[in-house]
């Protein structure tokens, strides 16, 4: 029996548009360990939230196949409902509903007992940093705690895999800050994997044990973040000089070094030479003493890491600001301290 907690092979989605076809998901292949946290990233229309409701069988594949949380999504697809929480981009609790009747209602949907259900929403919203405000009425929480409530309710049946779709779209950055810090939590305390989509780089970056690219409905990539930084971009050094002329006469020995190393050529600016090695730590100061060797000496030296958007364009030829994603939201919404 598989012990991965996700095990997909060629899932495949098609849709019928009109008299187009549109090839949401084309031969997603995707293994998940238990405990990993992986985020899944892509420009607007890539194909990741079909992917996810596939995966959580809120959509039938075209072809492939999958098992998730150890069930088959084709012929068990009751059995990986239970096991797996799923927190989809629109709010799904009541809004006139009190927040911990909220939880235990969805405990009970789920087949738990009365007193299971009201212990697990306890416990959750403890965890949640939401018991100041279990007996509010839903409608009247912030953003922040309606997207802590919705993971509360994606939990309560305590699967071991948890979904998220977009967790922190539209979240100032502090409450942004403070969902990540109990999404961790979380999976500390429950031991929970995650697998979920993002559009904050940053995010992915930080947190994510894994990130999975796809763009045209294929994974185009799928390593750590810094293995994805260093292999698909690696670092540069940005070396200045006294002057235009100065610079000029040190790019001879850089495109030298640089040829002998392997590496890509230098871009020379005004005063500056940028220069992509693999490693700026053992490679910077071989770099420093060969032109002072040569007679240019560099004045100053920066080391630049790549970040994941850098990644992105790469992969992608597009930032995600490119692909209409907008900036993150800064609505002015402040998340409510617990007294
Ligand atoms: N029910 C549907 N019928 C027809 N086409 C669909 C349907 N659902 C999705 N698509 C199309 O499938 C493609 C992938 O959409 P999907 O929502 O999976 O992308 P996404 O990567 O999640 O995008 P976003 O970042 O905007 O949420 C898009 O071209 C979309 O228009």
């Amino acid at each position: 029996m598989s012990t991965k907690a996700i095990e997909a092979e060629r899932l495949t989605k098609t849709f019928a548009s009109g008299n187009k076809r549109v090839r949401a998901v084309r031969g997603l292949d995707v293994r998940v360990d238990p405990g990993e946290l992986v985020a899944f990233l892509g420009p607007n229309g890539a194909g990741k939230t079909t992917s996810l409701r596939l995966l959580t069988t809120l959509l039938p594949p075209t072809e492939g196949a999958a098992r998730v949380a150890g069930r088959d999504v084709r012929t068990e697809p009751a059995a990986v409902r239970h096991r797996i929480g799923y927190v989809g981009q629109m709010n799904s609790a009541g809004h006139n509903q009190r927040v911990r009747d909220e939880i235990v209602m969805q405990g009970r949907f789920y087949g738990i007992d009365k007193n299971a259900a009201a212990q697990r929403a306890d416990s959750l919203l403890e965890s949640l940093e939401l018991g100041w405000v279990a007996n509010r009425m839903v409608s009247s929480l912030s953003g922040g705690q309606r997207r802590r409530l919705d993971i509360a309710m994606g939990l309560v049946h305590a699967p071991s895999l948890l979904f998220l779709d977009e967790p922190s779209t539209g979240l100032d950055p502090q409450s942004r800050a403070n969902l990540w810090r109990h999404i961790l939590r979380l999976r500390e305390e429950y031991d929970t994997t995650v697998f979920m989509t993002t559009h904050y780089l940053d995010e992915a970056d930080q947190f994510a044990e894994r990130v999975m690219v796809m763009d045209h409905g294929r994974v185009i990539a799928d390593d750590t973040p810094s293995g994805l930084k260093a292999n698909l971009i690696g670092e540069r050094v940005v070396l200045e000089f006294d002057s235009h002329h100065e610079a000029e006469r040190a790019l001879p020995h850089l495109r030298e070094y640089g040829s002998a190393t392997g590496f890509q050529a230098p871009v020379h600016h005004d005063r500056t030479v940028e220069l992509p090695v693999p490693a700026a730590g053992s490679c910077l100061p071989k770099i420093v003493l060969a032109l002072e060797r040569a007679g240019v000496p560099a004045r100053s030296t920066e080391t630049k890491r790549p970040t994941l958007d850098d990644v992105f364009f790469v992969l992608t030829g597009r930032t995600l600001r490119d692909t209409g994603v907008s900036a993150p939201t800064e609505t002015s919404e402040t998340e409510e301290e617990t007294p």
